[in-house]
């Protein structure tokens, strides 16, 4: 469904205009909540239901949705228990008998939780208050990663099995942190509900939470809880003093990351002289993509590759070992495929023989994205996860390397997030939240940058006037979008097909052109 013309003119009308005064006028602000702009401001005399009152009515209502889907499949119900479901259950999809209604069912009470939650997080911000909504970031959330890190550090939530308690004596004697300094972090990490105190012994022993369990559970999720705390958390306390020192750099070595360590080198290079630091990294990086809304199936789905005639040539740029271009290859057996990455990659991928159905589809090359593309008049040069690591600076660069091996009509198309755009009205859902996020730890680490889907029209036009910007494509159920552009340096390609125009709808959650 395109955006409508007025989200985009408004989109670009935020851009251009200078700061306005943007409150709803004294009038609108006292009369019903019909003419309230910001129905999530607490309006001081209402003359209808309180905030509060329809927030707690659409948190019963989308609670009894969760609820009776997770009794209609048996499902487990959320808890504090330590076996309690991890994250929100779903069926098991595969097998016969899982219909489309399974499907609808599952999708209907994902949104209705994600509406829940986040009626949760405006009553609680509402209840408490502005005032402590910032006590609580300055105090009570300041040391939260403080206690996390301590927990991964010292291997606490791997001392003692769920089920069973510990004291803090033989936690001490586990991780070789004296009892004093134990105490008041796990008397901390209880507040988030992370380790809970022993229900017969509340005083000196612990016992697990499910959030606990989980850090010594999941390999993907703890070490993604070593870089963020241990590596990424000290480079955003230093981002301001980088900013300070490196007005508006966008370089990727004069970053937060760089201030904090005293170190010249980018994250990656400095991540690499130690062999845990940088194993720890990259299986962080699979936690981060573990789950199914980042699975590069998604664009294999929802790229009209079929589009693309027989014998026509895909180059993966960036490619990694090459894991999107395989999943390719197996499903649209008409193209040729060329992934492309730095030495070192493309040493380890060329290691591993590929499954006899790809041999012959798939060839692999040394290539610098940043260095003018060696491959002339391939149909489609994607590139997956790779721009956002980079400033726009750098990302410009990286398109414009291309220009010289562009045929007309040539593709480029871009498998990354995308930055939501400010709703006034509805507010941030919890998903979008994690993309802003995303945004600063990129900023933090190497000075790089999320977009939203104008951040990406823009980077094509100021690449180069030649590259037409043909949308935005999110596939169904996945975070990860697909930009188009395709080469039209005269403005005469007749553009037969692209994502978003050609993608059937059941395979697409949105599209912005
Ligand atoms: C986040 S990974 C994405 C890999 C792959 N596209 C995927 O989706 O799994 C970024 C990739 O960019 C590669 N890379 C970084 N700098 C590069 C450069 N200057 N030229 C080519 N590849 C580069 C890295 O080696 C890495 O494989």
């Amino acid at each position: 469904m395109p955006a409508p013309s007025s989200m985009r003119a408004a989109m670009r009308l935020s851009r251009n205009t200078r700061a306005r005064v943007c409150f709803p006028s004294a009038s609108l602000s006292s009369t019903s909540s019909s003419h309230n702009l910001f129905p999530q401001t607490v309006r001081a005399a209402s003359t209808t239901t309180s905030r509060i009152l329809q927030l707690s009515a659409q948190i019963a209502a989308k609670t009894a949705v969760v609820d009776e889907y997770i009794n209609k499949y048996n499902l487990p119900h959320a808890s504090f228990a330590p076996d309690a479901p991890t994250e929100f259950p779903s069926p098991g999809l595969e097998g016969d008998g899982k219909s489309a209604q399974v499907l609808d069912d599952v999708s209907a009470a994902k949104a209705a939780h994600a509406e829940l939650v986040k009626a949760v997080d405006e009553m609680k911000d509402l209840v408490e208050g502005p005032k402590e909504k910032i006590r609580s970031v300055i105090l009570k959330d300041l040391f939260s990663p403080l206690v996390v890190q301590a927990i991964y550090h010292y291997r606490i939530a791997h001392a003692f099995p769920p089920g069973e308690s510990i004291t803090y004596e033989d936690l001490t004697s586990k991780s070789g942190l004296p009892v004093k300094n134990l105490r008041r972090l796990i008397y901390h990490a209880t507040t988030l509900r992370i380790f809970a105190p022993c229900p017969v012994s509340p005083i000196t022993s612990i016992v697990h939470t499910p959030a606990s369990a989980l850090l010594a559970k999941n390999p993907f999720l703890e070490a993604l809880t070593g870089f963020m705390l241990e590596d990424v958390w000290k480079a955003a306390a230093h981002v301001v003093d980088a900013m300070d020192k490196w007005p508006g750099s966008e370089e990727p070595n004069q970053s937060g990351f760089q201030h904090a360590w005293q170190t010249e080198e980018t994250l990656f290079k400095a991540l690499s002289s130690s062999k845990s630091r940088i194993e720890r990294f990259g299986k962080g990086m699979k936690g981060i993509h573990q789950g199914s809304e980042y699975a590069g199936k998604a664009f294999v789905e929802a790229y009209p590759w079929e589009k693309i005639p027989e014998g026509g040539t895909v180059v993966d740029i960036g490619g990694g070992v090459g894991h999107t271009t395989f999943d390719l290859a197996d499903t649209h057996s008409h193209l040729n495929y060329i992934v492309q990455d730095l030495p070192p990659t493309i040493a380890t991928a060329k290691a591993t023989p590929l499954p006899p159905q790809i041999a012959d589809k798939v060839q692999f090359e040394v290539h610098d994205f940043f260095k003018p593309q060696p491959v002339h008049g391939a149909d489609v040069y994607f590139s997956r996860f790779c721009f956002h690591n980079w400033s726009d600076k750098y990302a410009l660069q990286m398109l414009r390397s291309l220009i010289p091996a562009l045929k007309k009509g040539a593709r480029v198309v871009i498998n990354d997030g995308v930055l939501p755009i400010p709703d006034a009205v509805n507010g941030w859902k919890a998903e979008e939240k994690h993309l802003i996020s995303m945004d600063l730890i990129m900023l933090s680490i190497v000075n790089a940058r999320e977009r939203d889907v104008e951040g990406w029209r823009e980077l094509f036009r100021e690449a180069d006037p030649g590259f037409r910007f043909l949308g935005a494509t999110k596939p169904k159920g996945n975070m990860v979008w697909i930009m188009e552009a395709v080469w039209d340096p005269e403005g005469d390609v007749h553009v037969e097909w692209s994502a978003a125009e050609s993608t059937p709808k059941d395979r697409v959650d949105e599209v912005l052109r």
